[in-house]
């Protein structure tokens, strides 16, 4: 049968989906999310390490040692409050990285601003769309809406209020989704980022961080996740 008249159904059977995680952890609670599905030799769960560089880099390696058709950043994040609650789950409209630019006496200017290139990627709105109904489906607080990618975690009110105004719907940070995005859309394969709120983008309170919570609305997350991709 040409590929033209083929059922729609083998098509999406045939996808190889890599999926990219800072920690063992949060690949640990893809992976039980993903139950069976995730053992059909179509679901890859690396652990990259946190920070962009790392992340950047065990993207375009695994994406060189074979081939993917959807790349998914995911783990666990900040929320901005008044946009994602601790214990919600957030899907990226965009990724952007937030810090990726120059101070100057004017205040922070942005890479693209300067001409040396993008700071943001968008994600395909239709995916992310029917990604959100999937997980609301499965009683998950979703949120959609941009997602940062800092170097630093936010420590301060002062920089979160920084970030939310200067990006404006910001929904949570995390560290890693711009390098894996990069690293895919260099390659011309389409990405996601979904991160689950361990704790809000502010004052540092580390024993505050829900990990356990956010790192089970990740592992209710993923089993959302298969049912849309594959
Ligand atoms: O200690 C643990 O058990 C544990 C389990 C899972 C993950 C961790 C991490 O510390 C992961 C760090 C990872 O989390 C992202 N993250 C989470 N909150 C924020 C934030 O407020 N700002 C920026 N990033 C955040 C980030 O992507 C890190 O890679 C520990």
């Amino acid at each position: 049968m040409d590929r033209e008249h083929r059922p729609q159904k083998q098509e999406e059977k045939e996808r190889r989906v890599l999926v990219v995680t800072s920690v063992d952890t949060e690949r640990d609670a893809i992976l039980r999310g993903m139950g069976e599905m995730g053992d059909k030799n179509q679901v890859e769960v690396h652990t990259a390490g946190v920070g962009v560089a790392r992340a950047t880099a065990a993207t375009a390696l695994a994406l060189s040692a074979a081939s993917y058709d959807l790349v998914v950043s995911a783990g666990i994040a900040g929320g901005f409050p008044g946009q994602a609650e601790v214990g919600s789950l957030v899907l990226a409209s965009e990724i952007v990285a937030a810090d990726l630019g120059a101070e100057t006496a004017e205040g922070f200017c942005r890479l693209d601003e300067l001409g040396l290139g993008p700071v943001c990627i968008h994600m395909d709105a239709s995916l992310v769309k029917r990604l959100e109904s999937s997980l609301r489906l499965r009683g998950l607080d979703v949120k959609t809406g941009p997602i940062l990618t800092v170097s630093t975690v936010t420590g301060s009110k002062e920089t979160a209020d920084e970030l939310a105004v200067r990006i404006p719907g910001a929904a949570a940070e995390g560290m890693e989704g711009f390098g894996v995005a990069t690293a895919a859309q260099l390659k011309g394969i389409p990405v996601l980022e979904m991160r689950a709120v361990s704790n809000f983008v502010g004052p540092r309170n580390r024993s505050a961080w829900r990990i356990d919570k956010a790192l089970e609305v990740l592992e209710k997350a993923s089993g959302g996740l298969m049912e849309v991709i594959i």
